[in-house]
């Protein structure tokens, strides 16, 4: 597909899997993008959350995000959750609830359940994991217990909007979901959050706005959970282009959450002058096997003198943040401890200049 060139009925969005440790939300990423990752680095600035991948099809384009909290499984049921899940919300246009197949509906789900319900009108697509574990009849069960779950949710949070409703008199007008999705452009009009509208959108499959069983180790209905997250995605050009995956995901990950650090906070100021290269990434040797580390050395590149000083910040305070900040995304992406050593240096123009976008690796 051409990124030019898109038929007119496109559909593009953010979507984001949620659901209890366990569920299989990695592995269905996983199988959903094909063990790609995006190349985040010319990205529209509408997330401040980790793109795990994009899964590009004709007719439309799915990108999956991850969310420290929601990705880990401690930080779920933790005290921030309420406010990682409404940030996130605001962010994606459907959520993936994963649910285990072979295991019985439990309060976890439940109290995701209802943090979904209650955090926005965001269309919740029920994904019944790991299909292949269980037996056709059980799944059969399964799936019109994860529907039960639904309907008395979103029956319990219709309750609780049309009380709230009852006391706020006389109240504003609230949004639809039809009018937000129509003005949902592809930027930071998506943050809009629904939260205010009075009809949950999640009233068809059972109170959920799909259900659907699948098997991301056996490859069963991975398609048809992609294009039923993408047909709950407002019509939209691209958002990226095709070329951005890479076979590399680690050492693009690194480079992305160094570039995710050094902008933070200054991302107004400098949201495209920035790019980070990998020099270096390498397994201390001598190290305890139960106890490696990596060395890590990146060169982070600005455009300008009053950029580094930007980046380098009062006698260096800001890179050690941003050095402090990446180490510890690093770390808990790759699970071992990390030497993070970066070289700010200024490339002029690199962007206009077609050799340094090539060693910049564009
Ligand atoms: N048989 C089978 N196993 C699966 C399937 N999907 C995931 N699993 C297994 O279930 C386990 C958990 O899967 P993950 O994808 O790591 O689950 P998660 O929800 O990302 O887990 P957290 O990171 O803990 O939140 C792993 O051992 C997977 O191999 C599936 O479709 N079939």
């Amino acid at each position: 597909m051409d990124f030019a060139s898109f038929p007119e009925d496109f559909t593009a969005g953010f979507a984001v899997m949620v659901g209890r440790p366990n569920a299989g939300k990695s592995t269905l990423t996983n199988a959903l993008v094909g063990q790609k990752v995006a190349i985040t680095s010319n990205r529209p600035q509408t997330t401040r959350h980790t793109i795990r991948g994009i899964v590009h099809r004709d007719n439309f384009q799915l990108v999956l995000v991850d969310t420290p909290g929601l990705h880990r499984p401690r930080t779920l049921l933790g005290e921030r959750l309420n406010d990682m899940v409404a940030e996130t919300l605001a962010e994606v246009d459907v959520i993936g609830f994963c649910i285990s197949a072979n295991e019985k509906i439990g309060p976890g789900d439940r109290y995701i359940a209802q943090q979904l319900a209650a955090s926005g009108n965001k269309p919740v697509v029920a994904i019944v994991t790991k299909a292949d574990t269980v037996s056709q009849e059980e799944l059969a069960i399964q799936l019109l217990e994860v529907s039960r779950l639904g309907e008395e949710i979103m029956s319990a949070e219709r309750a609780t909007r049309a009380e709230r409703k009852r006391r706020q008199q006389p109240r504003k007008k609230g949004d639809t979901n039809l009018a937000f999705r129509k003005d949902s452009g592809p930027a930071a009009q998506r943050r809009k959050s629904q939260a205010s509208s009075d009809t949950p959108v999640n009233d068809g499959k059972g109170g959920w706005a799909d259900i659907i069983p699948v098997s991301s180790v056996k490859g069963f209905q991975v398609e048809q959970v992609a294009e039923l997250l993408a047909s709950h995605m407002p019509v939209s050009p691209p958002l990226y282009p095709e070329g951005e995956l890479t076979d590399e995901p680690e050492m693009t990950l690194v480079a992305e959450l160094v570039r995710e650090a050094a902008l933070e906070g200054v991302r107004h100021e400098l949201p495209h002058s920035v790019a980070v290269t990998v020099e270096e990434m390498e397994l201390r040797e001598g190290r305890p096997e139960d106890n490696p580390l990596v060395d890590i050395h990146v060169n982070l590149y600005v455009e300008r003198d009053s950029q580094k000083a930007i980046i380098i910040g009062k006698r260096g305070s800001r890179l050690r943040e941003i050095g402090a900040t990446a180490r510890q995304n690093i770390e808990a992406l790759l699970g071992t401890k990390v030497y993070l050593d970066i070289h700010v240096k200024v490339a002029k123009d690199w962007q206009r200049d077609p050799k340094a976008l090539g060693r910049l690796g564009f």
